[in-house]
């Protein structure tokens, strides 16, 4: 059968036709203004509403992204999710939520790139655009990694979920914190203990956040691969994409040399963030998901070096 066959086997109304069956109307009586300096303009009201707001803006917004990493692919475009935000005082009614979008396009243009230079400037500009005091972004991504089988060297892509948060205020500045997301594998050593042979192991979430000195590098220091490396380095073993018999074997014999508790893993992890220079403030949970139950087990810490 080809195209003109199939067309002509029922005749439809028009598409116009068949809106107006499905219940559209024609358009009712026009009466207010499509000029825009004729619009009334709510949100720039003027009055006493009653209290500060501490944000106000737009989440949950999809927008590709470009990204640098010291891992391969060290140049990746992926899908950001963003939330911008900024406070507003009580004497106005509403923020301009376009002007987010209106920002975002701008940075679009110019090749946005996600750093912590370009969110700096990025929140400055946003702040200055929102005649606002101060402004805050957020953006959250999945990074792409190369990852080798420990013995036949072949090469898979894993991935970890970063974000980035910048808040700039005109009167204090910048508070930067970087987050990841990254898998491993945890072998339970009370498992290991008890048992004649083999112990439950499984897959654990480590979830780290950072508060990072005003001196950090960004162009000497990957954050995303450093937090990885602490998550892993501390783990039973780590996650392949690819791995031969001999792979298997090698990694299966690591996490049962290398059994960890899930509260051994925060501490672990914890104890790599600690000896890192630019970290200042830091969050480390982790989320064993139990083979041995339907439940998962759960440890999390927070931890300010300034505050020693
Ligand atoms: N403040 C506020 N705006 C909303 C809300 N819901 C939707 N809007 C937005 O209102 C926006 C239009 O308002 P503005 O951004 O102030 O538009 P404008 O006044 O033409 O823009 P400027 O000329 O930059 O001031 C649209 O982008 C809507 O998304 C809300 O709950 N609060």
């Amino acid at each position: 059968m080809n195209q003109t066959d199939l067309n002509t086997k029922k005749q439809l109304p028009s598409k116009e036709e068949r809106h107006k069956l499905f219940g559209s109307v024609d358009p009712g009586p026009r009466t207010k203004p499509v000029e825009k300096d004729k619009m009334p303009d709510l949100q720039n009201s003027r009055e006493d509403f009653l209290f500060d707001l501490d944000a106000v803006g737009i989440t949950n917004v999809k927008h590709p992204i470009r990204i640098h990493s010291s891992k391969k692919p060290e140049i990746q475009t992926t899908v950001g999710t963003f939330r911008f935000s900024s406070s507003i005082s009580k004497g106005s009614k509403g923020t301009n939520m376009s002007r987010f979008t209106e920002q975002l396009e701008k940075y679009h243009n110019e090749g946005f790139a996600i750093d912590l230079f370009t969110l700096k400037k990025f929140t400055k500009e946003l702040a200055d655009r929102l005649e606002q005091k101060d402004a805050f972004i957020e953006v959250s991504y999945p990074w792409f990694f190369e990852r080798k089988g420990p013995f036949s060297d072949l090469a898979g892509m894993n991935h970890a979920d970063a974000s980035m948060k910048v808040h700039y205020h005109q009167d204090t500045g910048y508070d930067i914190e970087v987050s990841l997301n990254g898998t491993i594998t945890t072998l339970c050593p009370c498992s290991k203990e008890i048992s004649e042979y083999s112990a439950h192991n499984q897959r654990g979430q480590v979830s780290m956040s950072v508060t990072l000195t005003d001196d950090f590098d960004e162009n000497s220091i990957d954050w995303k691969s450093a937090l990885l490396e602490a998550a892993e380095s501390n783990a039973s073993a780590r996650i392949h994409p690819v791995l031969k018999r001999p792979d298997e074997k090698a990694v299966t014999e690591q996490a049962y040399e290398n059994p960890r508790f899930v509260e051994d893993i925060v501490r672990l992890v914890s104890a790599d963030l600690y000896e890192l220079s630019y970290v200042e403030k830091f969050y480390v949970s982790c989320r064993n998901e139990e083979s041995i139950h339907l439940h998962d087990a759960i440890a999390e810490i927070t931890y300010d070096k300034t505050s020693e």
